[in-house]
């Protein structure tokens, strides 16, 4: 095991007065989430804009101070290294970003943005080395040697991406955690930069936290799948079998909100319509976060205590998977249908079937 997030919390806080002197609540960006990630492998995050992946995926890099909790990476725990060990420990682990374009200093040259971390590490003092390692990294990443002496503003997204893999990868790190690596490019140009980072995984033996909203790039990439709501996870098993018998109803409405292009697929499978927006993580809801927009909640129970993350057995499947739900064992028995329960809308107080003619017209999944 490479990395061990336990009771992970990382909370904001909001200030207020005049000069913002005073603290009047808490965003609760990561609320209590227990997380694993094995070596070699890859772990896709998933859920709506604003559920905490990004800043999951920052705290587990300590690049956002947890407010509880602990990340141990590799049998260290992190926050108690500081000054030369936090640093040593530091290239160990690197993130890539979204925007590529944003992350790069458009004043640098290539050559500059791959030496920088490389400094900062003390990797740099032989220059024959150094100067073999640039061109190993621009080959590692697809790009010609001759592009170590050009600006970021020169390249196309996809390159640009590619230049910051291989910044990632200059400082030779164990665990990358790429956030949304692929959204910002165009649809022809995704596929190429997941398999780039698919080969170097291979080719380097690298562990990836790969956070998307896509479900169709995290289902391609990944080995395990979390999905996330509101600042905890709700789901969790290995990527086939989390699309085969999803359990959550949170991960049933993602998937059922992907479009597939046969007809007659489409027409017949399970549709699950969330209603209203996604709650504030300044003021969740009691009990199991999902309950206010839940199709099969129950009184009681689903609003007023939360459900833990807890292996739930199901027909043929490993024993690794993970649901948050008071009622996921029954929906792996087959015992609850979701579309026989009567859905609630919050924002709007309808009650009635999710499915039929009579669902209200604004239902969506807003991932
Ligand atoms: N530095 C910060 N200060 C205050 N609130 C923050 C900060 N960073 C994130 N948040 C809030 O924490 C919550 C989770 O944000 P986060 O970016 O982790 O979500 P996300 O799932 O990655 O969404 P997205 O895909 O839009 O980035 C949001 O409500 C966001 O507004």
């Amino acid at each position: 095991m490479l990395v061990e997030a336990s009771d992970l919390e990382v909370y904001f806080p909001i200030k207020s007065g005049i000069i913002f002197d005073r603290t009047v609540g808490h965003v609760r960006a990561v609320d209590g989430v227990d997380l694993t990630i094995h070596r070699g492998e890859t772990y896709g995050l998933v859920g709506e804009s604003g559920c905490g992946k990004s800043t999951l995926g920052k705290a587990i890099l300590n690049l956002e101070p947890p407010t509880a909790g602990s990340v141990v990476f590799d049998g260290t725990d992190i926050a108690s290294l500081k000054g030369e060990d936090l640093r040593r420990e530091r290239k160990r682990f690197q993130m890539v970003f979204q925007d590529p374009m944003s992350s790069l200093d458009p004043r640098q040259t290539v050559e500059n943005l791959l030496l920088e971390g490389m400094r900062a590490h003390g990797l740099d003092t032989d220059k024959d080395a150094t100067r073999a390692r640039l061109r190993e990294l621009m080959s590692s990443v697809g790009l010609p040697v001759a592009a170590l002496s050009k600006y970021p503003h020169e390249f196309s997204g996809g390159q640009r991406q590619r230049i910051g893999i291989a910044r990632a990868l200059s400082v030779g790190p164990d665990l990358i955690v790429a956030d949304e690596p692929v959204s910002a490019l165009d649809v022809s140009i995704q596929a190429q930069v997941i398999n780039l980072l698919q080969d170097l995984q291979d080719e380097l033996g690298l562990t990836y936290l790969v956070v998307a909203h896509d479900l169709a790039v995290v289902r391609h990439i990944s080995d395990r799948i979390g999905v996330m709501y509101l600042g905890g996870l709700v789901e969790e098993s290995d990527g086939a079998e989390l699309y085969d018998v999803p359990l959550h109803p949170y991960t049933r409405a993602l998937m059922s909100a992907v479009p597939v292009p046969d007809p007659q697929v489409e027409d017949s499978r399970e549709q699950i319509l969330l209603t209203g927006d996604l709650p504030s993580p300044a003021n969740p809801p009691s009990g199991c976060r999902f309950h206010t927009r839940c199709p099969w909640k129950q009184e009681t129970l689903c609003d007023t205590e939360r459900p833990q993350l807890r292996v739930v057995e199901v027909d043929g499947a490993s024993a690794s998977h993970r649901v948050a739900c008071h009622y996921a064992e029954q929906v792996a028995s087959g015992e609850i249908q979701p579309h026989q329960v009567e859905a609630v809308s919050v924002e709007s107080g309808f009650t009635g079937p999710v499915d039929g003619p009579d669902a209200p017209p604004e239902a969506y999944v807003g991932v």
